[in-house]
């Protein structure tokens, strides 16, 4: 999760930087260890499973009679004879001998990947793996053991080290070895005829666990506020240098004031993970901004690590690598090396340098840090997983190494973008300030309200909610002809997972007791017209009491419990913002609006929803609710009744839950965003005694007096990312204007 640390990306530095982002990849090839700093990582290489795999492929190739399978998986055993057609103008054959020694056939994991890894290796083991298919089909057709003659030997290196790629490339990655695909289109072409080989010898979970372990991966990013501000001073005092710098006429200021005040700065040199202080989405201006924040010191290349045999520490991504892929979630990126001054590959790329550093993260597991960003501009994207990598024929014809990277979820920005959820958390916590003034109760009949629905225009729907709540919800659309999504209309959250209510069902066995919210909370947290006080409007929780509490005072503090009460409109607003929510009478400010109301599933299953879909459009994020704020933001009063522990199984599982209200919810799903300053609508965690076995609702309360017929917001407390076509709620606080967007 995305901490909000103060932020330290200052204003933007307007100089240029003297070479290009290219250029800066391929010095990155030649210049890219970074040889300042001699510490060792506390890591330890872990080759078992690329062991375990060379002693497999060992069997499979050592075995006489072996056969590998035209989806590339060695099955039985070999065939003493191997028909082969190289030309497809004859046979060849070779004798079919046992080999000597396993050193004899199968390379050394050293040799694979890196001696063996070549061009001339892979498109030898292209050319085998054409065969592979022959060879099972021929298999089919012939006897085992030498029954048909081959003209011509192919040496016994070749089989074996091209099975070991075959074995590889099925186990790693099935979907995408198609021998067949294989076949030349253009003889002599070598993207045509090579095969992407993939590196089998990525961590265990066993490994990951530990590196996730040793990382903090577990639980999501929080920014130490400390560091963040040591940070900011570090960034303050680096662009006054370069500042300095330039006023001087220096060439290169950005990376002349990284050499020179990076020991002085203390900028965090060689950190795995994240750097501290160094919130994710945190933006600069240059590579050397980077470099002096220690999210990627090396200001000259793509790729941050200190020699071959350690993890690499982050990469940077500028778009400008032909090859690179990066779609957002999954980045394909490519290894260094091979190219000229023009940033042409005009040589095979090998596992060395930096390449070879990014391997060992694949290894080991390590958490890459990503910074991505077109021209000098640059964003922390946080941390990723290499979760394979391989040699392919770039589009160049050369063969590059690639490496697959996956964020990290609750580490980085895509994570976050990706569940584009209304978060909330403890730092979202809005403070509200209530005005005070006259306070009339929402059935007063001195609040302003509109003419009945079937005597206005555009009106599409009587009442969405199909009679389910006590007032009717009616639609109107006086822009377009755009018709409402269809909707399955709730009251109340419903459970809508068996995982979700597994989760329920163990929270509610955590918390057994039957409440009365004003002995919890001492006060409750209304008036007497059921309008949030002022004294308690800032309190972090509100708790009502259940049926079973009786007497005046219980029975008042029962808002959230009744529903729906005043007189709410869907309308549309127009294409920017589609379907919004708005209120036919005058709302009094503390008012209750509605709750929250979807399909409650687990946060993981909120995270594999189809985004595509705009599915995530209408995910409401539980987590954090029940741990409390900030003392500094919260006014004392009532605080969830989390347990003391804070690793408690209860607030674990309580946490994990988000509601989805796009095919099933309420009211709520309409409710659009708008900046601070210009919304009137906040939302609270409230105590209720729930139909579910969930002990909290979110609920919505007017932060002010709403006059009639205006659009009901809240604040999103989405970041620039998340607002990626605009935010259109027209404040002059707006986080990211739409306006701006065009431009
Ligand atoms: C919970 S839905 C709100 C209802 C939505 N407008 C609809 O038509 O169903 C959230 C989505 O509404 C849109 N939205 C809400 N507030 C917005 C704003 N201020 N600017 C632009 N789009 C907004 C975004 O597409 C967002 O993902």
């Amino acid at each position: 999760m995305v901490s909000k640390a103060p932020e330290h990306e200052l204003a933007s530095l307007d100089y240029e930087q003297g070479r290009s982002a290219k250029r800066a990849r391929v010095d990155g090839g030649e210049n890219q260890e970074n040889t300042d700093h001699l510490n060792r990582l506390p890591l330890q290489p872990c080759n078992m499973r690329k062991a375990e795999l060379l002693e497999a492929t060992a069997v499979a190739c050592a075995s006489p009679g072996s056969v590998l399978q035209s989806d590339g998986q060695a099955k039985g055993e070999l065939p003493a004879a191997v028909q082969q057609n190289e030309d497809g103008s004859g046979q060849q054959t070779r004798s079919c001998e046992q080999p000597a020694a396993l050193s004899d056939v199968v390379p050394t994991a050293s040799k694979v990947d890196s001696e063996s890894g070549t061009g001339t290796e892979l498109r030898a083991a292209a050319r085998v793996l054409q065969e592979a298919s022959a060879v099972q089909a021929q298999q089919q057709l012939m006897p085992p053991a030498c029954a048909a003659p081959l003209d011509t030997a192919i040496p016994r290196m070749e089989v074996s080290a091209a099975a070991s790629t075959l074995q590889n490339l099925s186990a790693a990655h099935p979907e995408e070895h198609n021998p067949n695909a294989a076949r030349p289109s253009q003889p002599g072409h070598i993207a045509s005829r090579a095969q992407p080989a993939y590196e089998e010898g990525g961590a265990t979970p066993e490994t990951i666990a530990a590196v996730n372990e040793m990382y903090h991966l577990n639980t999501p990013y929080e920014v130490d506020a400390e560091a963040a501000a040591a940070g900011a001073e570090r960034l303050r005092k680096y662009r006054q240098h370069v500042e300095k710098l330039k006023k001087e006429g220096r060439a290169k200021p950005d990376m002349i004031a990284f050499s020179q005040r990076k020991v002085e700065l203390g900028t965090p040199l060689e950190t795995i993970g994240h750097v501290p202080g160094v919130r994710v989405g945190a933006k600069f201006q240059n590579k050397g901004e980077l470099a002096i924040m220690g999210v990627h010191c090396n200001i000259t290349g793509g790729i941050y690590c200190k020699g071959k045999d350690n993890p690499a520490y982050s990469i940077v991504l500028s778009g400008n690598y032909s090859d690179d892929h990066d779609a957002g979630e999954i980045i394909d990126y490519t290894g260094q090396g091979g190219q000229d001054k023009d940033g042409r590959q005009i040589k095979d790329q090998e596992w060395t340098m930096g390449n070879a550093a990014l391997k060992r993260s694949f290894e080991l597991g390590t958490p890459v840090r990503v910074a991505r960003g077109v021209n000098l501009k640059k964003t922390y994207d946080g941390l990723y997983r290499i979760t394979k990598c391989w040699k392919e024929a770039g589009k160049d014809d050369y063969i590059i190494c690639r490496f697959r990277l996956v964020p990290i979820p609750g580490h980085s920005l895509l994570s976050e973008r990706v569940t584009n959820r209304v978060r909330h958390s403890r730092r979202d916590f809005t403070r509200v300030q209530l005005q005070g003034g006259q306070r009339l109760p929402v059935s007063s009949t001195n609040l302003h309200r509109l003419p009945p629905p079937t005597e206005r225009e555009g009106l599409i729907c009587e009442d969405i909610s199909g009679g389910l709540e006590k007032v009717k919800i009616p639609a109107f659309n006086n822009v377009d002809d755009t018709p409402l999504d269809p909707l399955e209309y709730t009251r109340e959250s419903v459970i809508g997972t068996p995982a979700a209510q597994q989760r329920a069902e163990l929270a509610k066995a955590a918390y057994t007791h039957v409440f009365c919210g004003r002995a919890k909370m001492g006060i409750t947290a209304y008036d007497d017209q059921g309008l949030v006080t002022r004294k308690s409007v800032n309190y972090p929780c509100y708790a009502e009491c259940p049926a079973s509490c009786t007497g005046r005072q219980c029975t008042r503090n029962r808002v959230v419990t009744q529903g729906i009460v005043l007189p709410l409109e869907v309308v549309y607003t127009g294409p920017a913002r589609k379907w919004g929510l708005t209120c036919a009478q005058d709302i009094p400010e503390g008012a209750f609006i509605c709750e929250y109301a979807g399909r409650i599933i687990t946060d993981e299953e909120a995270d594999v929803l189809d985004t595509a879909a705009d599915h995530d459009k209408y995910l409401y994020d539980m987590s954090d609710f029940v741990r409390g704020v900030a003392p500094e933001k919260a006014d004392s009063g009532f605080r969830p009744p989390v347990p003391a522990d804070p690793t408690d199984p209860a607030l674990a599982i309580e946490t994990c839950l988000t509601i989805d209200a796009r095919a099933v919810g309420n009211v709520a799903r309409f409710m659009n965003h708008a900046c601070t300053g210009s919304n009137n609508v906040f939302p609270r965690p409230v105590l209720v005694e729930g139909s579910t076995g969930l002990w909290y609702k979110v609920a919505f309360f007017a932060s002010k007096f709403i006059p009639v017929g205006t659009e009901l917001t809240y604040d999103y407390h989405w970041n620039e990312d998340q607002w990626k076509q605009g935010c259109h709620c027209g404040s002059h606080g707006c986080i990211k204007p739409a306006a701006l967007m065009a431009q």
